[in-house]
């Protein structure tokens, strides 16, 4: 290696040449991945006002306490709607604004929760009496559904809305401490008003199960708790620091009395004399569920975009190990034990980001139907949403992990960036419906309409249950897989539907003696044959969006997508027979022609690897990361960053005195020696 050699500015050359090596126009992917022209636009405007004002500045939040990063996340999103009404953003605008955000603030519970549940499920009136005040923030919202005793199992909540007929009231109780509103964000020390959810007792003691209802929990002239609510602050949410910006809180009611009209009465009701009256379709009150959940596909996609770019451009700059033909030491992308892993996290993020817009697209349909009363599309979209909730929070927490350990030691450091969205999205796949749970919805969903397909009212069968024709049609056989079957999207997609309907069929008929992962490895297999097919439709749609160049690019990343979604199915595609050993494999090992596509794939696409993840836009204050800079300068931005913390203001610590000292004392006394 050169002694002359400057490891900066090697990294400068090392990005500049990698971004040069890009054959695609990457402002046309760019735009593609934003939504359009018009949206990339907003998104670039958005950004430089809020990187250029100091609320928004990340410089020293690696070293806030959980009251600074609080504080903090409150002064966002004052600022974000004092912007607003500065530069008369659209509603489109702010949603822009609050997707940049990377804090989770306590706004969110008010904006994904409260806002839109409030919306869908309260009468006319409740609904005109608050809405303007929901709209313009005049009141903050909060959604109370988890106690400290129950989370997942909405039927044994204790928290009870007794009606009163004489008075045409109900009284919200909290009868146990287990019965103590748990988790909910916002409700610690943000929220004025919440919903919560009650076991609605109707006169005769009868239990009708939980209910929503509105009910005000902070004075609007104070902020001070009403009477009959004890409020507060659950804690530090983990020990990873995550979700620390957000105010998560317990909440308890002691006979707090609430008008009739606040019981979110759109489809179940009382009566003024107490009668129940019964909702028009049994999962109505999912449609708030369907609508938190659809955000997290787009969200997924954007948070594994992140971790993509970042390692991508490390991986680009940092050379270790063997001394390559340019008489330096390796760029560590170049490593395949590295790339492999890597790029395909650009494929997942290419497939959740335009997943979540067409779902954003079917859930706004799902609300203008439901809204006239039509349920037709409910029960089909809440267990799609449901298992792409699963697979997406899954997919992602691995993908941010994935992305921060190939970088090394430095991946680790709170510079890195990733560790903080590591932590504030791990309990994605916990709130919103425990991943677990709801893959036992999905499951039940599918067997459900598996065995209407032996009656003679057969359901019929349209997204997230196609697949299921596969095994319908008693002339088709499954397909085998041969080399071809990893070039062809088409042939990807197959095995994964006829690996989800062998599935199905599978646990119908074991039943009695189930396997313990066979309904994590259904819903998986459902919801991967769902997303498969929407990628063949994605590519087949690639010619009408970009130039050749890019077409076959793009389609390389979403044919990986495919045969990665296949590599990690490997047990299921083996233990059904879907893919077996062929006498022309020289190994006889039947998975090593899709191991090596996988690899070939990811090789063919390193070129194209800065480009494809400066496709998505971000700009450096987006990532707040030292090692994604887009410059490519990440020494220099590591070490500008350590000269910030704290500890370096000054030489001497002040632990030298109190505890520094006395123990090298001690040591150098029972040592007896002086040096
Ligand atoms: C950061 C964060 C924010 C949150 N925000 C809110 C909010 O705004 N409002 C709100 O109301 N709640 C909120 N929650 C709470 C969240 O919705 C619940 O934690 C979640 O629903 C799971 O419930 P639980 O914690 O009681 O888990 P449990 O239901 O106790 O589950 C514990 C374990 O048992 C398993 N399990 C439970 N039941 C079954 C079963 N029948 N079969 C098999 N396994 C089972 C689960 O799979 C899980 O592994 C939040 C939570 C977090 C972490």
């Amino acid at each position: 290696m050169s002694s002359s050699h400057d490891p900066t500015k090697q990294n400068a050359i090392d990005m500049t040449n990698a971004r040069a090596a890009t054959s695609i126009e990457v402002a046309d992917v760019r735009k593609f991945l934003n939504g359009g022209p018009l949206l990339w636009d907003r998104r670039k405007k958005i950004v430089t006002i809020l990187s250029n004002d100091p609320v928004f500045d990340k410089s020293l939040r690696a070293f806030h306490s959980r009251q600074e990063q609080f504080l903090r996340g409150e002064a966002i999103s004052n600022r974000l709607y004092e912007l607003q009404e500065l530069h008369k953003w659209s509603q489109e605008d702010m949603t822009i604004a609050l997707s940049v955000m990377d804090e989770p603030l306590p706004i969110a519970s008010h904006n994904i929760t409260f806002k839109p549940v409030l919306e869908l499920q309260a009468s006319t009136e409740l609904r005109s009496k608050y809405a303007a005040m929901t709209a313009s923030k005049g009141i903050l919202g909060c959604y109370l559904q988890t106690e400290l005793g129950h989370g997942s199992n909405l039927s044994c909540l204790e928290t009870t809305a007794t009606y009163l007929p004489q008075t045409q009231e109900f009284e919200l109780h909290s009868p146990t401490l287990t019965s103590t509103k748990w988790w909910s964000g916002a409700l610690g020390k943000t929220a004025t008003h919440g919903i919560i959810q009650a076991k609605l007792i109707l006169p005769g003691e009868k239990d009708m199960g939980p209910h929503l209802f509105f009910v005000q929990l902070r004075s609007l002239e104070t902020h001070e708790t009403l009477p009959g609510r004890t409020l507060g602050d659950v804690g530090q949410p983990d020990t990873l620091c995550g979700w620390a910006s957000t105010d998560n809180g317990f909440a308890r009611f002691d006979h707090v009395r609430i008008p009739k009209e606040n019981m979110l009465s759109k489809f179940a009701g009382v009566s003024d004399a107490g009668e129940y009256v019964t909702p028009p379709h049994a999962k109505m009150s999912f449609s708030g569920l369907i609508y938190f959940r659809s955000l997290m596909v787009t969200n997924a996609g954007w948070l594994i975009a992140k971790a993509a770019t970042v390692s991508i451009r490390y991986a680009t700059v940092r050379r270790q190990g063997e001394i390559g033909p340019d008489g330096l030491e390796r760029q560590i992308i170049t490593y395949p034990s590295v790339h492999v892993r890597i790029i395909p996290l650009l494929a997942r993020a290419f497939v959740y980001l335009e997943l979540g817009r067409a779902l954003t697209r079917r859930v706004d349909e799902l609300t203008r139907d439901l809204s006239v009363g039509d349920t037709t599309q409910l029960a089909e979209l809440h267990h799609m949403v449901s298992g792409l909730k699963v697979l997406v929070s899954t997919t992602g927490i691995q993908d941010l992990e994935t992305a921060r350990r190939s970088m090394g030691g430095h991946g680790y450091s709170a510079f890195a960036g990733l560790g903080k969205l590591y932590a504030d999205f791990l309990p994605a796949a916990t709130y919103e419906g425990e991943n677990s749970i709801l893959e036992q919805q999905v499951v039940r969903a599918a067997l459900k309409t598996f065995r209407s397909l032996s009656t003679p009212r057969p359901a019929s069968l349209s997204g997230t249950s196609s697949y299921l024709c596969l095994i319908r049609d008693k002339a088709l056989v499954p397909p085998k897989a041969t080399a071809d079957t990893w070039a062809k999207p088409e042939a990807a997609i197959s095995l994964l539907e006829w690996r989800a309907s062998l599935l199905v069929q599978e646990m119908a008929n074991t039943t009695t003696t189930p396997d313990p992962s066979i309904t994590q490895r259904v819903s998986r297999a459902i919801t991967e044959a769902f997303v498969a097919a929407r990628v063949g439709e994605l590519i087949a749609a690639l010619d009408s969006a970009f130039k050749p160049r890019a077409v076959a690019v793009v389609r390389k990343v979403y044919l990986l997508y495919l045969l990665t979604t296949l590599e990690s199915a490997l047990v299921d595609l083996l233990s059904l027979g879907l893919i077996i050993a062929t006498v022309e494999t020289a190994t006889h090992n039947p998975t090593r022609g899709l191991r090596l596509a996988v690899a070939r794939l990811c090789k063919e696409l390193l070129p194209e690897a800065i480009g494809l993840s400066d496709a998505f836009g971000f700009s450096d204050w987006e990532l707040d990361s030292a090692l994604g800079v887009y410059d490519g300068r990440v020494y220099e931005a590591l070490w500008a960053k350590a000269q910030q913390e704290p500890l370096n203001r000054t030489d001497v610590t002040e632990a030298y005195e109190v505890s520094i000292k006395p123990l090298l004392l001690r040591g150098q006394k029972i040592a007896g020696a002086k040096l």
